[in-house]
């Protein structure tokens, strides 16, 4: 797993195999240890390269080992015995050097990178922190504040700022490790003392109190209970203020925390996830390797309001040629505008040129004759949509792939509007589209499994995390949400005031509580979908009667307030109250809390007191009941695409891992055991009444979530 050449006479070059990332598994470690001691011990060999096979160095620790007893030479004794050579090590960073393969890095005495590699201590982002010594070594090497930034963010630094920060001596754009081995050749002999880097003193700090208690405050803000990134500010602390191994020990300490928490079991679970739900399955038994996306070239945005011009920017920006039709030329040329300036904004903050030229702008439909794909955006409403669909039939050469972005109507009545249903997809993008990272792609009972294939792989292209699921009524995310929401209304009726929702939820760590969102996206959203589903009824009714509609409990607040013209964030007024429409600070409402008083009374409602445990109880176990209705109606292919979408397109806080990881940590029984209690309270709320799917699993003694699939009838899950 680690092979040992001499090369150019007398440099050991040590070469890490392990496909596809070079991870550091047990065999690798071992490895380098045995190449390293034989580089060290042959007289012949003054000094030492070590890269990774495949252009890439070394993904880090193999995340796969975690769960399990780790055997293997470990980390830390094999990066000292390295740095404590007494020939000089260089590391060749081609691709990627990240986590522990950035601290095996750190511990060779010098680092010659790949313009085009990337460096990174990502840790944080599966709940660690870099336990190599990397939280220790890296404020040596940059500094405390530069370390920080990198150890908390877990971001990832092209080799231009890796050299500018000082992480590696030197940057090609020929052959690293032809590079690499020139340089050890040239530093053979030399003092290796002051490469030694934990060796160095950490550069000083001013007023380091000071300073870490402001880091600290900004960064408990911004982890919404995420407990890694505390624990990489204290780590670096530590290197700030203590010797280099006490330091060490402060570090180990802190990662044993971390190691074993349920965080970092959701966010490496979200790690793998994210990637299984790129290998997708239809209920037919197509599948990801048996279908073959077909090339799209040119791309059609048809309808250029808020969703249009998101969707085409992000086409613009993966390299397509986009053809974005308005109908309405005062439309269009706003909307031309505003493509342009995102595009200018996004290419300036990557460092590249605007694809500015890659829009052609039309009035006429007849422009996407010769697409490969068209992606629909015009407002939603069904009978538009059809219409559209129909001209598109009509326009497009054969072939073309008709996607529709819609976030609930009927993909496959569309589908049925169209001579070739097999070629529609649904694209349902999330505002603004050219930034958020969720795509569902939903195929109808007649999509092929091509369609899907291509929707997919665009999806890919344009850097969403982009999920297949089946056709219904809100998709996946917005289908669960519906319960959500509801459960917040009804909670508001008995008792609990926005705040108090808001707060419960912020607190489990979403970025916005439901009333806050609510009040963001417009009230008159939802308005308008329960006006259309005939639940919408004059407000002056009272009584338990007129809160029961279609056989349900319902809740007519959101539509009173909307007949009060409290519209959210955009009216100034909603949930809550704004200094002036589009502001964006949300502040208690006085008016709002009468009008609840008002609404109990008239309705024989007699608040009670609620607290945050029942707040999050009702609201997330019921959208979670709806997570397992869909497992079990084969919508969502697995536990893992439910939990990528919410936590990719909802705000769910990813330590936490998403809804049906969540359940599986809370425990199943505990969380049917609290829907039996609550439908008990609450008989007339269908959502509350336990899945068959959440019991099955319950009876055959609750299964670890990779085992859920054996109780699902229709699953095609990866994980
Ligand atoms: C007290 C105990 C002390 C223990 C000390 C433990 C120390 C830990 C420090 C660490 O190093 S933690 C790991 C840090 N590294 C990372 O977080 C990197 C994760 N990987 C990536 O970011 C990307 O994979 C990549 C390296 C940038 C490559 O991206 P690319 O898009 O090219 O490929 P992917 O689709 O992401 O990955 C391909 C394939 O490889 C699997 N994989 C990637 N990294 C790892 C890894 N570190 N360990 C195991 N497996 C890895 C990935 O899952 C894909 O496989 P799959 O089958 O498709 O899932």
């Amino acid at each position: 797993m680690a092979e040992y050449n001499r090369v150019s006479e007398c440099v050991g070059l040590i070469t890490l195999r392990n496909p596809p990332v070079n991870a550091l598994s047990a065999a690798v470690r071992q490895g380098i240890v045995d190449t390293v001691q034989r580089a060290l011990s042959d007289p012949n060999v003054k000094s030492v390269v070590i890269c990774g096979q495949n252009g890439i160095f070394c993904g880090g620790a193999d995340i796969k080992e975690f769960g399990s007893n780790m055997t293997g030479p470990p980390l830390i004794p094999m990066i000292h015995a390295i740095e404590s050579a007494n020939k000089p090590v260089v590391a060749a960073i081609e691709g990627s050097a990240l986590g522990g393969g950035l601290e095996l890095a750190l511990g060779c005495h010098y680092r010659i990178a790949h313009s085009k590699a990337r460096l990174g201590l990502p840790e944080v982002s599966l709940g660690l922190l870099p336990a190599a010594g990397g939280s220790q070594l890296l404020p040596r090497l940059i500094g405390v504040p530069a370390a920080l930034n990198l150890i908390t963010t877990g971001r990832h630094v092209t080799a231009a700022e890796a050299l500018q920060l000082g992480i590696v001596d030197q940057v090609t754009d020929h052959n690293t490790v032809d590079a690499a081995v020139k340089f050890a050749l040239s530093v053979a002999g030399r003092s290796l003392d002051p490469r030694r880097i934990s060796t160095h003193p950490c550069p000083q700090q001013p007023d380091l109190d000071a300073f870490f208690e402001e880091v600290m405050q900004k960064v408990r803000q911004s982890a919404r209970g995420a407990i890694a990134p505390i624990a990489c500010v204290q780590a670096v602390r530590a290197a700030a203020t203590l010797p280099y191994a006490q330091g060490m020990e402060r570090e180990r300490e802190l990662m044993a925390t971390l190691f074993t928490s349920g965080q970092a079991r959701a966010l490496q679970y979200c790690f793998f996830a994210e990637r299984a739900v790129g290998r997708w399955r239809m209920p037919s038994g197509a599948r990801w390797d048996t279908s073959k996306p077909r090339p799209v070239h040119k791309a059609a945005v048809i309808g250029l309001g808020t969703m249009g011009r998101g969707i085409t920017v992000a086409l613009a920006q993966t390299g397509l040629s986009v053809i974005a039709v308005e109908t309405q030329e005062k439309q269009l040329m706003e909307a031309k505008q505003a493509i342009s300036a995102m595009l200018e904004r996004g290419a300036k903050r990557r460092g590249v040129a605007p694809a500015l030229d890659g829009v052609i702008y039309s009035q006429n439909i007849q422009a996407v004759a010769d697409v490969d794909l068209v992606i629909e955006a015009v407002f939603e409403d069904i009978a538009l949509k059809t219409k559209v669909f129909q001209q598109l039939s009509a326009v497009c050469k054969p072939g073309t792939l008709l996607c529709t972005n819609t976030s609930a109507l009927d993909v496959d009545q569309l589908a049925s509007e169209t001579p070739n249903p097999e070629l529609v997809v649904g694209m349902h993008f999330f505002a603004p589209a050219h930034v958020m990272k969720l795509l569902e792609v939903v195929y109808g009972p007649r999509s092929s499994p091509q369609a899907v294939a291509t929707a997919m792989q665009l999806g890919k292209k344009m850097g969403k995390a982009s999920v297949a699921v089946g056709n219904c009524r809100g998709f996946v995310g917005n289908r669960m949400l519906k319960p959500y929401i509801e459960e917040a209304f009804f909670l508001l009726e008995e008792g609990a005031t926005p705040e108090l929702v808001d707060q419960a939820l912020e607190e489990f760590g979403f970025p916005m509580g439901v009333f806050r969102m609510s009040d963001l996206s417009g009230l008159d959203v939802g308005w308008r979908v329960r006006k259309g589903d005939g639940l919408v009824e004059p407000g002056t009714a009272s009584g338990r009667s007129a809160r029961i509609r279609q056989g349900r409990r319902y809740s007519p607040l959101g539509d009173l307030l909307c007949e009060e013209g409290r519209f959210g964030q955009k009216t100034g007024r909603g949930w809550y109250q704004y200094d002036k429409p589009g502001s964006r600070v949300a502040r208690s409402d006085p008016w709002l809390h009468s009008f609840l008083g008002a609404y109990r009374a008239q309705h024989g409602l007699v608040a009670r007191r609620i607290d945050h445990q029942e707040v999050l109880e009702r609201c997330l176990y019921a959208l979670i009941n709806e997570g397992f209705h869909i497992l079990d109606d084969g919508i969502a292919a697995g536990p893992e695409d439910i939990d990528v979408i919410y936590v990719s397109g909802y705000g769910w806080p990813r330590h936490r891992g998403g809804p049906m990881f969540y359940a599986n940590m809370v425990g199943l029984a505990k969380v049917l055991e609290r829907l039996e209690h609550y439908q008990q309270l609450h008989p007339e709320v269908p959502h509350l009444q336990p899945s068959s799917l959440l019991r099955r699993l319950v009876a055959s003694g609750s299964p670890p979530i990779h085992k859920w699939g054996e109780a699902i009838k229709k699953l095609h899950s990866q994980l």
